[in-house]
């Protein structure tokens, strides 16, 4: 399957700028978690890629071509603000969805019958979409992003407000579709999900992307800091700063990495060392750090 490339995009509304130069790619098989505060132009980023808004400039290309509305037909896309009919029988609706991105009556009542099983919604297949609770009805909003076996995967916060089972069953499906070779990218704000399930995370602030790549990637370029665990204060070696200090020890920011057997000298000559750690931030620290930094 060819990759997404999001090149330069460009985007105001009015005087307001909400996208500058923003550039990312989702490669064949990757699932690529899309961060950013709110605001921030993740789906005005997206609604661009679909073409349900246009770019002031930049461009979308899915593999060399650019994504025109032949290609956009392959796509599974789940909308921010969704889009089915409350008042339509759910599998019905699925059905429908295929038959619009061209599929055959029946391939497209199958699909929907069979992702509504997997979902959890085979007794419910006859229901209205309004009879459904609010987490239901996101699975078959997720559902109809897949009824056509799309070729790639677009999804704006697929997972919020979701019970953990629905989490659970919602991940493992749009992995599913990553093994197969789609690429796979969604926003979210749940940062352990992303960290737990995605190959490559951008994370995105006033509209640019400001740090991608792997959660080890990203850890690993986040700050340097050292766990101390020393009843001994002050030992401190030049070029290390001071981040926090408790009954149990210190905790130093260092500017290499090398610096680190340094620090652990400088404490043992100090007084006794019951631990010596590198603090590796999670995802969450290291978003608000890279927003913070911004
Ligand atoms: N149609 C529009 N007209 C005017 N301003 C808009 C429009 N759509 C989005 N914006 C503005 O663009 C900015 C980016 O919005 P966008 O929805 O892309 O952010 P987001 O990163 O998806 O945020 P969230 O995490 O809250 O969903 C916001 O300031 C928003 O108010």
């Amino acid at each position: 399957m060819p990759s997404l490339h999001i090149d330069r995009l460009n985007k105001t509304f009015g005087d307001h700028r909400v996208l500058t130069d923003m550039t990312f790619s989702v490669r064949e098989g990757e699932v690529y978690g899309f961060v950013g505060s709110n605001g921030a132009g993740k789906s005005t980023t997206m609604r661009i890629a679909l073409g349900v808004l246009s770019a002031d400039s930049g461009q979308v290309r899915f593999g060399d071509a650019p994504l025109d509305d032949d290609l956009r037909r392959r796509i599974g896309y789940m909308p921010e603000e969704r889009g089915l009919y409350a008042k339509e029988k759910i599998a019905d609706q699925l059905t429908f969805f295929g038959r619009l991105h061209g599929m055959q009556s029946a391939a497209a009542r199958t699909n929907a019958e069979t992702l509504l099983e997997q979902l959890g919604l085979g007794e419910r297949m006859d229901d209205r979409l309004e009879a459904l609770s609010l987490g239901n009805q996101q699975r078959v909003q997720l559902a109809a992003s897949l009824v056509h076996d799309p070729d790639l995967l677009i999804l704006d916060e697929p997972f919020s407000g979701l019970d953990p089972v629905a989490v659970e069953v919602m991940s493992e499906m749009l992995l599913e579709r990553a093994r197969a070779g789609v690429p796979v990218m969604f926003s979210s704000h749940q940062l352990d999900l992303v960290q737990r399930l995605c190959d490559r995370v951008g994370i995105v602030a006033h509209g640019s992307m400001v740090a991608e790549g792997t959660v080890e990637e990203l850890r690993a370029g986040g700050p340097l800091l050292y766990d101390v665990a020393t009843p001994a204060r002050g030992w401190y070696p030049p070029g290390t700063t001071l981040i926090e200090e408790s009954p149990e020890g210190v905790v130093l920011q260092a500017t290499s990495p090398e610096q680190d057997q340094e620090i652990l000298r400088a404490a043992l000559d100090a007084g006794p060392v019951h631990s010596f750690t590198r603090r590796v931030p999670d995802l969450t620290e290291l978003f608000r750090e890279t927003v913070k930094a911004v």
